[in-house]
């Protein structure tokens, strides 16, 4: 494999049928249960959920949706962690959004339990960040670092990404598990430490489709600039598909 050519990966960005995200072919526009209106009437914000190990590049990812969209998005992020708010921190750190904007749930607990078993914390933070910022388009919910089985309640979020890093070994798409077969979009993060540690796309890659199908799979670098590319693709095709469902 050669790192230095990202388009020899196998599936930098894979989809069933990229050619036609413009042609009304869109994947679902939501899955989600929770209801699609304000009580104003007014489309809520498509809810995008990111789960995934421990390190493997979450906040890394919120952020670099953020800087990459805020200046023709109205984003606000919801972020998850067990006993402080870390993620939150690094994000009103870096600016990647104004304060008001970002929210921290420290759930206190399992973090699954807060994006799946009891969501009330993180659909209020939800809601509040809709009342005080304004309409909204894009609400980015960062769950904490958990293992392989972590999903979002479909009451909480309308898609999911659940982010892997190749530091954790090739191995990782092959063991499966919930997040890796079923969620909206895999993401393949740290390209860049592939050669350190012995990882091989190509084995990602092809075990990744055998878990998932034709779900999309995006492999990513944040050091690399634009290397968020495929995500964005990604989410833009889901907000095309949320904006086309309320027209
Ligand atoms: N080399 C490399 N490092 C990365 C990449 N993405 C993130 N990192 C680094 O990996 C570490 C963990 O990234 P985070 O974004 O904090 O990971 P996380 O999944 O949010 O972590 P938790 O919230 O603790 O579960 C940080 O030091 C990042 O700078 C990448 O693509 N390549």
């Amino acid at each position: 494999m050669h790192l230095d050519h990202p388009e020899t990966y196998p599936q930098r960005y894979s989809h069933p049928s990229p050619a036609t995200a413009l042609s009304g072919k869109h994947p679902a526009p939501t899955s989600s249960s929770a209801p699609t209106v304000r009580p104003d009437g007014t489309r809520r914000a498509l809810r995008i959920g990111l789960g995934g190990p421990v390190g493997s590049g979450k906040t890394a990812t919120v952020a670099a949706i953020c800087r990459q969209l805020r200046d023709e998005l109205s984003i606000a992020v919801v972020t998850n962690d067990i006993y402080t708010r870390e993620d939150a921190e690094f994000l009103l750190r870096n600016a990647v959004l104004p304060a008001e904007r970002i929210t921290a749930v420290e759930t206190g607990a399992c973090p699954h339990t807060a994006i799946r078993d009891d969501i009330s914390a993180n659909l209020e933070a939800v809601e509040d960040l809709e009342e005080t910022v304004g309409p909204l388009d894009l609400v980015l919910v960062e769950s904490g670092g958990d293992n392989l089985t972590a999903t979002f309640s479909k009451g909480l979020v309308d898609a999911q990404i659940f982010v892997i890093d190749v530091a954790g070994g090739d191995k990782i798409p092959r063991k499966g598990g919930p997040g890796v077969s079923t969620a909206d979009l895999l993401v393949v993060n740290k390209t860049d430490l592939a050669p350190l540690v012995g990882a091989d796309l190509g084995v990602m890659a092809r075990d990744a489709r055998t878990q998932r199908g034709e779900l999309p799979v995006a492999f990513t670098s944040l050091t690399e600039p634009d290397g968020i590319a495929p995500v964005i693709g990604w989410v833009r095709e889901r907000l095309a598909g949320w904006t086309a469902a309320a027209a």
